[in-house]
């Protein structure tokens, strides 16, 4: 089905002081499961430019950046030009997937949810970060919580 056919009613989303970290985004009404929540916009660049803009942005002290891998040449940045889908924080029990779509030749990335989500819910998705050696202690608090995000 085309991207522009499913049925794109958008949910209604706040972001919001997080327990999990900072902010992060809310559900305002219920969603149900495989029902496709927001989508993550912001500017599609690729791997090598995605490389500089993290060290740049290292480098201004805003240490974790909005870049979203997409596969590996492709990198959404959602720092300069985003959507509040860029507020969604990490929980490794999830209750959202992000699932790659390609329209019109253009990759994308959507939220989709994994299960009926209630009103007030965080929405919450599962990063897959690469494992990494300086770690990142992960605060989702679940009880399937991995301990770390990398
Ligand atoms: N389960 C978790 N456990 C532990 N930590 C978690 C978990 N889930 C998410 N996180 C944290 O949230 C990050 C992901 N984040 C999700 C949303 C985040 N909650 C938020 O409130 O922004 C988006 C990134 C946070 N950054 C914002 C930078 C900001 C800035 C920073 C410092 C100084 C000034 C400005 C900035 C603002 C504008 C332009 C550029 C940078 C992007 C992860 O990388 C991780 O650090």
């Amino acid at each position: 089905m085309k991207f522009n056919q499913l049925k794109v009613r958008k949910k209604q989303l706040r972001f919001a002081k997080s327990p999990i970290h900072d902010w992060g985004l809310f559900a305002m009404e219920k969603v149900d499961a495989n029902d496709m929540v927001i989508e993550y916009i912001g500017e599609v660049i690729r791997q090598k430019v995605a490389d500089h803009r993290e060290k740049r942005y290292e480098r201004m002290g805003i240490g974790s950046s909005y870049l979203f891998r997409v596969d590996d040449d492709t990198v959404i940045d959602a720092t300069k030009m985003g959507n509040i889908a860029r507020f969604i924080n990490h929980c490794c029990t999830p209750n959202c997937n992000a699932k790659i779509i390609t329209v019109d030749g253009q990759k994308k990335i959507v939220i989709y949810a994994k299960r009926d989500i209630e009103e007030g819910e965080e929405i919450t998705y599962d990063y897959k970060f690469p494992i990494e050696a300086d770690k990142i202690p992960c605060l989702c608090g679940s009880r399937g919580c991995r301990g770390t995000l990398n």
